[in-house]
């Protein structure tokens, strides 16, 4: 009896829970699943990443992050059933055969291990990382102000007790350390996408700057067909476009950082609702949240695929 098939996907869980189900998972489906550790958190958790693949070697591949702010419990819950979707469909539907017989996929599930700790365990509200530093009275990161691209600018905040503190220096802290240390590694990976929530939008670069990226209209026509894909399963209704236009500028944030690091198909989703439940949206909709966005996700990889 695959002990991933007692696990409930329509509940919140808490770290242990979730680092087990990756282990069973990666274990169950080691046919087509593998688990790589690409560092330690700043309270010294491990950080892992589960890969998809079907065999090559260095193929180009698709990065999928959820949960970098910890209290967007139901980007983490959407990895889950995500993942066991890509094993499930593969052979099956068309969209995932194909991109899994050229592509690998890398998605990491919990970016941001003591933080999402520390909202099972303390304040469920917790968004940054837990790094303190020598003489500075107030604890933590916002992990999606510390990368290097715009790294300071507006849209990020100096201030260490703010929740857009970017920290002292681009890629000071490990959970981003570790993210750009793999995929500049990895030197093949063609699309990325960074799950948030709450808000229900999905944004291209930059967030940095009001400049439209070089290839702004395929981005928006991409986004626009994939919030198309997702309305069409329950009607909900996604905007889409820049982040500096459609939400406000933000800087040091990871899809710039792709960007310009030659990911030229990066995009941030920000998950179910609008702002009715927030962070705490019922687990009834954890379901239905990750059919929809399946929908925007499998576009954006056929798109990747075929370009
Ligand atoms: O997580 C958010 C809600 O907690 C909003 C996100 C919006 C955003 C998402 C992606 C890129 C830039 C900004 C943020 O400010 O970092
Ligand atoms: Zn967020």
């Amino acid at each position: 009896e695959r002990s991933t098939s007692s696990f409930s996907y329509s509940s919140y869980h808490t770290l242990e829970e979730i680092y087990t189900w990756i282990d069973n998972f990666a274990t169950e489906h080691s046919d087509i699943a593998s688990k790589i550790r690409i560092g330690y958190s700043f309270e010294n958790r491990s950080i892992i990443v589960l890969k998809f693949s079907t065999g090559g070697s260095q193929r180009p591949a698709i990065w999928i992050d959820t949960g970098i702010h910890a209290r967007e419990w139901i980007t983490h819950a959407t990895g889950i059933w995500t993942a066991r979707k890509i094993v499930n469909e593969y052979g099956k539907d068309r969209i995932v055969t194909n991109v899994l017989n050229a592509m690998d996929i890398f998605m990491e599930i919990v970016s941001n291990p003591d933080g999402f700790a520390f909202t099972h365990s303390m304040n469920r509200l917790w968004r940054k990382n837990k790094s303190s530093r020598p003489g500075i009275f107030c604890i933590g990161v916002d992990l999606n102000r510390n990368w290097k691209s715009g790294f300071g600018g507006n849209g990020s905040n100096n201030n260490p007790c703010s929740e857009t503190y970017h920290g002292p220096s681009p890629q000071s802290e490990p959970e981003v350390a570790a993210i750009v240390d793999f995929i500049t590694a990895h030197g093949n990976i063609k699309a990325l996408i960074s799950i948030h929530s709450y808000s229900q939008m999905l944004m291209y670069p930059y967030g940095h700057t009001l400049e439209p990226v070089s290839n702004q209209e395929e981005l928006y026509s991409l986004a626009k067909d994939a919030v198309q894909a997702l309305y069409e399963v329950h009607g909900m209704e996604y905007i889409f476009g820049s982040i500096s236009t459609t939400l406000y500028v933000a800087s040091g944030i990871t899809v710039d950082w792709a960007y310009d690091s030659g990911i030229k198909y990066s995009f941030s989703f920000e998950l179910r609702d609008t702002g009715h439940y927030g962070f705490l949206l019922p687990a009834a909709q954890i379901v239905p949240t990750a059919q929809e966005t399946w929908l925007a996700i499998q576009t954006i990889m056929e798109h990747t695929l075929n370009h």
